[in-house]
């Protein structure tokens, strides 16, 4: 039976706070100047159910793991709690009506359709979240661009009846060169989260690397994985090295391959689309709360408040000293920190990445940056030193091989299989992999190679990447002509 709902209502305010996450209540009074996302958030939700807003933020076991056992308060009779009658606001009907209505799977020809698809669909606060870059977003967009000033110089009269996508990351066999890399929240997406991504990768051989912000606990994702499957932790380092080692031999003993330690985000990029979404606008009372503290830096602030800023170069032997799976920097954004991580022990890789636009504004994008990194530590005689990954702004099979041709082992996919998911579920995330075969295959068969290894500079034009302001020819008539993926009722998506 448990506890009745109006016996958990009493507990509605600051003074005693009780809510219900999964049909138990929980006394979170204590806890509630604690809370990185704030008191106001939680009192919301005083004594009543606040799972669904729980959810996509926490993983499940969060409760158990750190609001102490006195402080649980049992089971809840659910017949006994009053349900809320949710109107829905004129937004929500109007994306209710999109999601009713939304392209089959099958029209989506690529993953930038589903961006498309997922800018109608989703929750506002969890697109704001997902699409949100820091500042003006120009990195963001600089991520995209970049790619799109790298030209190919295709080969002819080469045998390519038969195209392998074959390559090896980490000393791991898999059978294409991208990896889905550690994004968080995914229940904002998908009320499943993390673990969709985790079954759409094992059925097409691909890597995930698995975030320390996920929305699932870490055993769901590692729970969702099958044996022959490969997955690399990445690590937001906590102020309280205990923790962090506790979690990193954690991982190791549950069988991730690579520790990615996140190096750009010393303090989690201010992102105005999703302080603005998160909040409702500007000036809304919920940003200030009791305690004064301006929380209205939207769900980033709010997840991140344990990571340590003071994580420096000095920290790297203890992480070796904790762990003896391979140690990567993930967030390397310029050619010195390169060189010095090529010349440090303690790193066996790094990924060239700017967090997808979301942590500096107008920091470089890594295929702008791996052009440079390569000659460098080939002239160094550093270059068999480190295995090195990129990311942001990949959305073409031809980028991927623009990557490979310049010497990266492998590139991470962040936005697109959130993207995917969040419009179809497994299904999407297949697809978007099944259509990134089909162009790199393509890619491979015209540029003339026919296998990975066969990739090199040689392959590339890279005279327009320093040219920032040449942007791509603008074909008027082509834009005037081209037809993007419209759906009745949407308008131009
Ligand atoms: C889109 C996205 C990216 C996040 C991400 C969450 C989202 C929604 N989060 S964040 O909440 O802290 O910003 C993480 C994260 O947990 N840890 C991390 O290392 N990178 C995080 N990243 C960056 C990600 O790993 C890639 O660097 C980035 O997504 C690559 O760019 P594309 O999205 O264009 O592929």
């Amino acid at each position: 039976m448990g506890l009745v709902g109006a016996e958990v209502a009493k507990h509605n305010s600051a003074d005693s706070c009780w809510v219900i996450v999964h049909g138990k209540a929980y006394d979170v009074t204590e806890f509630l100047p604690e809370h990185p996302g704030g008191s106001k958030i939680i009192l919301k939700y005083a004594g009543k159910d606040a799972t669904e807003e729980f959810d996509p933020i926490h993983p499940p076991d969060t409760l158990d793991k750190y609001l102490p056992e006195s402080k649980h308060k049992g089971p809840v009779d659910m017949s006994t709690v009053e349900v809320e009658e949710k109107i829905a606001s004129p937004d929500e009907e109007e994306r209710l009506e999109r999601v009713k209505n939304k392209p089959s799977l099958s029209q989506c020809y690529n993953l930038m359709d589903f961006e498309a698809v997922a800018k109608g669909v989703m929750k506002k606060t969890a697109w704001g979240y997902y699409s949100s870059a820091s500042d003006d977003e120009i990195t963001l967009r600089e991520n995209r661009s970049a790619y799109q000033r790298l030209w190919f110089r295709p080969r002819i009269l080469v045998d390519v009846t038969n195209i392998s996508l074959n390559t090896k990351m980490l000393s791991t066999l898999t059978s294409m060169p991208f990896y889905v890399t550690a994004t968080a929240l995914g229940k904002l997406g998908h009320p499943e989260g993390e673990v969709v991504l985790t079954r759409a990768a094992n059925m097409h051989g691909v890597i995930q690397m698995i975030p320390t912000l996920a929305s699932c606990s870490f055993g769901e994702i590692v729970d969702a994985a099958t044996d022959k499957q490969t997955q690399w932790f990445q690590l937001y380092v906590n102020k309280d090295r205990e923790v962090t080692k506790k979690i990193v031999q954690h991982a190791e003993k549950r069988g991730c391959k690579a520790l990615f330690i996140t190096v750009d985000a010393p303090q989690l990029g201010r992102r105005e689309k999703d302080m603005r979404s998160k909040f409702g606008g500007e000036g809304s009372s919920v940003q200030k709360d009791d305690d004064g503290v301006d929380r209205s830096q939207g769900a980033a602030r709010a997840i991140s408040s344990f990571i340590d800023p003071g994580l420096s170069w000095k920290d790297l032997p203890w992480f070796r000293s904790i762990t003896s799976m391979p140690i990567l920097l993930k967030g390397v954004q310029c050619v010195e920190d390169v060189v010095r991580a090529a010349k440090d022990p303690n790193v066996d890789g790094l990924v060239l990445s700017n967090h997808g636009g979301r942590q500096l504004d107008f920091a470089p994008s890594a295929i702008e940056l791996l052009a440079e990194v390569m000659p460098v530590l080939k002239a160094q005689g550093l270059e068999r030193k480190l295995e090195i990954f990129v990311d942001g702004g990949v959305r073409r099979g031809t980028d991927i091989l623009k990557a490979m041709c310049l010497g990266a082992k492998g590139v991470g996919i962040g936005r697109p299989f959130l993207y995917a998911m969040s419009g179809y579920g497994q299904d999407g995330v297949e697809r978007a992999m099944q259509l990134l075969r089909d162009e790199l295959e393509m890619g491979m068969r015209l540029l003339g190679c026919a296998t990975i290894e066969e990739l090199g500079p040689h392959l590339l034009d890279t005279r327009s990447l320093g040219q920032h302001g040449n942007g791509i020819p603008r074909d008027t008539l082509m834009e005037e002509v081209y037809d993007g993926l419209t759906v009745p009722g949407w308008g131009k998506s």
